[in-house]
């Protein structure tokens, strides 16, 4: 499990050694780390560092500090080296130590931010260290000028300290410009914002360099499930299993408009490892299903009459057959775990419970927003998805998960996961109707399951959250093995599933 912090937490764990004086060690540590991780980089792409050129971009602030120091490291190892300093002032002993490591050294101005955008551009490596943690805002002025400039040309290896600078390091927005990285060096604990879009979008590969306040860190403020995290919470049939041991799944999904979407969702959940699938809706769907999928128990009763452990409900629905919009209703209502997708979200109560997980991507999480009564529209939410999905879990009291290139999920307790397994070729039609079906089937497997939960950290209470962020890893998993980087169709997530969940299951932990 990678476990990501706010900004504020990790200075409230740095405090107690920066009270006793330890605040340059601390520096160093982070400084000869963010060196180190920028020459594995370099030499992985065949580099050699003697006679490379790098140029770090330095703010007024600590930040810009360990940049410095960095870079004077880096000038150790026979690199050429070039600060561009944000303003007149600079972290006074990591200016030194540049200096003496022989380091050059410009002061950027509005006059000449064109040019050192040129020169920064010609370096083999440009370190961004002009704001971190204690960034009040995106990037302003020059500064802003310097990054604009330099991300639309062409520019050597781009390694962050801490956050690429201008990202918000405890929500992941971007209030200004921000030059994309390819590495993002951070210290002491992963930060939340690098975990979410559109802060996530800029990190590019984040490496935490322990700097010894991990001890005195808090509950972390988001989480990441881990392979070995799906090896230990996954379900394993018992030797005397049956399929109504392993658990039902109930599906309410489909129309005549888009039966295929049904046929995704059972696709996805039998993929899933559930013991049954029974649908219940319209029969020119249940006879795609019945066609497409055999295994699946199709029915036209009522939710009442089907005994299931977990429901799916939304997927592929219009809103244009009162029955099949009653059995949403009455799922939801049942108490039983649902998984509520696209056209089940618009009928969805204000007041929702845990074990109800909801599943939109950036413009039904707007629209669910304004029907709660917030003024918030698609692009508001993909500028800021951390708190978005945040609001929702709190206004509905269900579980949310935002699907994107990091997915989030929100429980209503504010307990966050962001899964990011994926590819982007996984943005096809469908894809999300699959995701729902995978959901749907670890609902109904694990959904009772506390103690598999509290093993792995996990309160019961949240499990559904955690149970969402496992779906929406298995997808991002099953997705990338089959696109295999090239393009990929919604059905053929469902057919990698098995073979990537028997893989990330048999892990030792
Ligand atoms: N606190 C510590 O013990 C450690 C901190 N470390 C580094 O210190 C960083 C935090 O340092 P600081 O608190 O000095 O913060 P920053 O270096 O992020 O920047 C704060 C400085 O920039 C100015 N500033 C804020 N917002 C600005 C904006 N939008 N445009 C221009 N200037 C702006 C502030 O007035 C302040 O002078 C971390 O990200 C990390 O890189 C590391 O050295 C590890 C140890
Ligand atoms: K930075």
């Amino acid at each position: 499990m990678i476990s990501a912090y706010t900004g504020t937490q990790i200075r409230e764990a740095e405090k107690p050694l920066l009270d006793s004086g330890m605040g340059a060690v601390l520096m160093q540590r982070a400084a000869r780390g963010m060196a180190g991780a920028a020459i594995a980089e370099l030499r992985s792409r065949g580099h050699r560092l003697y006679g490379s050129s790098v140029a770090v971009l330095a703010g007024k602030g600590n930040n810009g500090g360990d940049g410095l120091f960095a870079a004077a490291h880096l000038a150790g190892r026979g690199m050429r080296t070039t600060a561009v300093l944000a303003s007149d002032t600079a972290h006074p002993d990591g200016l030194a130590a540049f200096r003496r490591a022989g380091g050059r050294v410009v002061t950027l101005t509005d006059a000449n931010a064109g040019e050192l955008a040129a020169l920064a551009g010609r370096a083999d490596v440009v370190i961004d260290a002009l704001l971190g943690t204690g960034a009040q805002g995106g990037l302003r002025g020059a500064s802003a000028d310097l990054v604009s400039r330099l991300a639309a040309g062409s520019h050597g290896l781009v390694v962050a300290c801490d956050v690429p600078s201008g990202v918000d390091a405890d929500t992941g927005e971007a209030g200004g410009p921000v030059l994309p990285a390819d590495v993002t060096v951070t210290f002491g604990g992963a930060k939340a914002g690098l975990l979410a879009d559109p802060g996530a979008d800029f990190a590019g590969r984040v490496v935490v360099v322990p700097i010894g306040i991990e001890d005195a860190l808090p509950w972390p403020a988001l989480r990441r499930l881990e392979a070995a995290d799906l090896a230990a919470l996954l379900p394993r049939p018992a030797r005397r299993a049956h399929k109504y041991s392993r658990g039902v799944l109930g599906v309410v999904a489909g129309s005549p408009a888009y039966p295929g979407a049904a046929v995704l969702a059972c696709r996805g959940a039998l993929a899933a490892g559930v013991g049954m699938v029974r649908y219940v809706g319209p029969p020119e769907v249940a006879d795609l299903i019945r066609h497409s999928c055999p295994e699946v128990v199709c029915s036209t009763g009522t939710v009442a009459e089907t005994h299931v452990q977990a429901w799916l409900v939304g997927a592929g629905m219009d809103g244009s057959d009162e029955d099949e919009m009653q059995r949403v209703r009455d799922a939801v209502d049942s108490g039983l775990p649902t998984v509520a997708d696209a056209g089940a979200l618009p009928v969805m109560p204000d007041v929702l419970a845990p074990q109800v997980v909801l599943t939109p991507h950036a413009g039904e999480l707007a629209t669910l927003l304004q029907r709660l009564g917030a003024d918030l529209d698609r692009g508001a939410v993909e500028a800021s998805t951390l708190a978005a999905v945040r609001r929702a879990a709190g206004l509905t009291e269900a579980t949310v998960l935002l699907k994107g290139a990091s997915t989030l999920v929100a429980s209503p307790y504010q307990d966050f996961y962001s899964q990011s397994e994926g590819t982007p070729w996984l943005a096809t039609a469908g894809s999300g109707d699959v995701l729902a079906g995978i959901i749907g089937a670890l609902l109904a497997q694990v959904g009772p399951d506390v103690g598999r939960f509290r093993e792995r950290g996990i309160d019961p209470d949240e499990r559904w959250a955690a149970i969402a962020a496992m779906g929406a890893s298995l997808h991002g998993h099953a997705g990338a093995a089959a696109a295999a980087g090239g393009p990929l169709t919604a059905g053929r997530i469902s057919d990698a599933l098995p073979e990537v969940w028997g893989k990330v299951s048999t892990l030792s932990n």
